[in-house]
C-alpha cells in the first residue's frame, strides 16, 4: 500500500471520522482541520466560491452510476433529484436513461444533447404543452398517470402505465406513493389501471410497452419491491388474458434509501440484485409470460452522497434554552428538515478544536422559526462566527428543491473532478432576482 492510499484509511480510523457510507468516496480530514474532497480542500472552495455552496464530487456520481449499470436492468436517472446541463451530459455519458417530470427538466436534457429515445416523461398533471414538447422532442416513453391524459398524448407514442399497487413501503407519508390514498398512479384494486390499459389499447397510435410503479422514497426494504413485482406481474397476466397483449418492459421506479447519517439504513442493492430478478422470472414462469426487461429509476441513490453543502457561521446564541448556531444558508437551500423531519450530520472544518463537543441547533438565516437545519448537532463548544460547517449527503433534492425565500439567491453548484473545481451552476445574485421584476 502506498502512503497516498494509506492516509485516507488512517483518517477513517480517527475520532470524528467521515463515514464512507455518508460522505463522498474520496473525502478525508487533513491535519489542521480541513477536509479534502478528491484532493481539493473545502476551505479553498469556500474561499473561491463563497458560502453557502453546494459541492458535488463527480467521481462518486460516476461510481454510483456504474454500480447501478452493473445490474441486469435499464437505469433511468430520476432528474428531479438534481439536474443541470452538465449533470444531464454526465448521465448521457454514463449510458443511463433519464426520467424527467417537467418541461424544464426536458429542456435541460435537450440542451445537453441527451438522446430523446432514452428519456421517459413522468407527471401526474402533464399540461398539453408539455406533452407536445415531449412529442416534438421524440421522447422515448410517456408514463401515463391519469385517465384524462390518455386522450391528450400526441401519437405515435410509446407509453407505460403507472399503477398504484397498494403497497405500504413504510416511509414518510409525504413520500409514500405506492399506497391507495395519494395522488400518483392508477389503482390496481379499484380497476382504474385496468380501465386505463383498455383505453390505451383502443388507441392504435399508442404502443403500451408495460407497467410502472414507484412505491415511494427512502425505502430501505427490498421486500416492498419483491411484492410489487408479484402484483405487477399478476396484473400483466390479467392483461394478457383479456387483451392478448404481452409487456416487454417493467419499470419498478426508484426510491432506494441513502444514509444521511452513519446510523441510518441504506438500501441493500446486492439483496435487490439477488432477489428481484429471480422473483420476476419465477412469477412470469408461473403465469406463462415472457420475462420483461426491468427499468429502475434511482435519483437520490445516484447523487445524494456525492454532495456536500458548505456554510459559514454568522451568529452563535448561548445561554438560552439551547445553543443556536446560525449559518448563512438554511431553509432556502435545504427544505428537507422542515418538510420531512430529515436529519443530517454536520461538521466543523477549516480549523481544529480541543473544546468538548456539545449539542447545538444549527439554524438558518431565514424569517421562519422552523428554519432549523440540524436540531441536534454535535459541535465543538467553541464554535464561533466565521467558522465553516459542512453538511454531507446533500446531492439529491437540495439544489433541485431550493427556493428564493426572503429573496435570498440560490447557492452555486461546484463540481469537483480530478482535483479541479468548476461551477456547474453559478450563484443566483440579487440582480438575477431583480431582473425578473417589472
Ligand atoms: C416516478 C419516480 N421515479 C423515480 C423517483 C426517484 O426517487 P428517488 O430519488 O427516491 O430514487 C421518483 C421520486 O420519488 C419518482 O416519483
Ligand atoms: N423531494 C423528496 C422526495 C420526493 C421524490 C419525488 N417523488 C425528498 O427530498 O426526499
Amino acid at each position: 500500500m502506498t502512503l497516498a492510499e494509506l492516509l485516507p484509511t488512517l483518517g477513517r480510523c480517527l475520532p470524528g471520522r467521515l463515514d464512507p457510507g455518508v460522505w463522498p468516496d474520496d473525502c478525508a480530514r487533513r491535519p489542521g482541520g480541513d477536509i479534502a474532497l478528491s484532493g481539493v480542500p473545502l476551505t479553498r472552495l469556500a474561499r473561491d466560491h463563497g458560502t453557502p455552496a453546494y459541492v458535488l464530487d463527480v467521481a462518486t456520481i460516476r461510481g454510483r452510476c456504474r454500480e447501478y449499470r452493473a445490474l441486469d436492468a435499464e437505469i433511468a436517472y430520476a432528474a428531479k433529484a438534481f439536474l443541470c446541463r452538465r449533470m444531464a451530459a454526465l448521465v448521457a455519458e454514463e449510458g443511463l436513461s433519464l426520467d424527467v417530470c417537467s418541461a424544464g427538466e426536458l429542456a435541460t436534457a435537450r440542451a445537453a444533447g441527451f438522446p430523446a429515445e432514452r428519456i421517459l416523461l413522468h407527471g401526474n398533471a402533464k399540461p398539453d404543452h408539455e406533452l407536445r414538447l415531449a412529442a416534438d422532442a421524440g421522447v422515448g416513453r410517456v408514463v401515463v398517470d391519469s385517465p384524462d391524459e390518455i386522450d391528450r398524448i400526441p401519437g405515435p407514442q410509446d407509453v407505460l402505465v403507472r399503477v398504484t399497487p397498494d403497497i405500504d413501503a413504510h416511509t414518510h407519508r409525504a413520500v409514500a406513493t405506492g399506497i391507495e390514498d395519494q395522488k400518483f398512479g392508477l389503482s390496481l384494486t379499484s380497476g382504474q389501471a385496468a380501465e386505463a390499459v383498455r383505453r390505451i389499447l383502443a388507441r392504435p397510435d399508442l404502443r403500451l410497452l408495460g407497467l410502472h410503479c414507484h412505491l415511494g422514497s427512502q425505502l430501505s426494504d427490498v421486500a416492498a419491491h419483491v411484492e410489487a413485482v408479484r402484483r405487477l406481474v399478476g396484473f400483466s397476466a390479467d392483461v394478457a388474458v383479456r387483451h392478448g397483449v404481452l409487456f416487454p418492459q417493467l419499470n419498478l421506479g426508484g426510491g432506494h434509501a441513502v444514509r444521511y447519517r452513519a446510523r441510518d439504513a441504506g438500501y441493500d442493492l446486492a439483496a435487490f440484485a439477488a432477489r428481484v430478478p429471480e422473483v420476476l422470472r419465477f412469477e412470469c414462469r408461473k403465469h406463462g409470460l415472457p420475462v420483461p426487461r426491468l427499468t429502475l429509476e434511482p435519483g437520490r441513490a445516484l447523487v445524494a452522497r456525492a454532495g456536500l453543502t458548505l456554510y459559514r457561521v454568522v451568529a452563535v446564541k448561548r445561554g438560552g434554552a439551547r445553543t443556536f448556531v446560525a449559518v448563512d444558508g438554511g431553509f432556502s437551500d435545504n427544505p428537507r428538515p422542515a418538510l420531512y423531519d430529515a436529519r443530517y450530520d454536520v461538521r466543523l472544518f477549516g480549523r481544529t478544536s480541543t473544546a468538548p463537543e456539545r449539542r447545538a441547533a444549527v439554524v438558518g438565516r431565514h424569517c421562519e422559526a422552523g428554519d432549523v437545519l440540524v436540531p441536534d448537532a454535535l459541535l465543538p463548544d467553541d464554535v464561533r462566527p466565521g467558522d465553516l460547517l459542512v453538511v454531507p449527503c446533500t446531492g439529491a433534492y437540495h439544489h433541485s428543491m431550493a427556493s428564493t425565500c426572503n429573496r435570498v439567491g440560490r447557492p452555486p453548484v461546484i463540481a469537483v473532478e480530478d482535483g479541479r473545481a468548476e461551477p456547474w451552476v453559478r450563484r443566483e445574485t440579487d440582480q438575477d432576482l431583480l431582473s425578473r421584476d417589472a
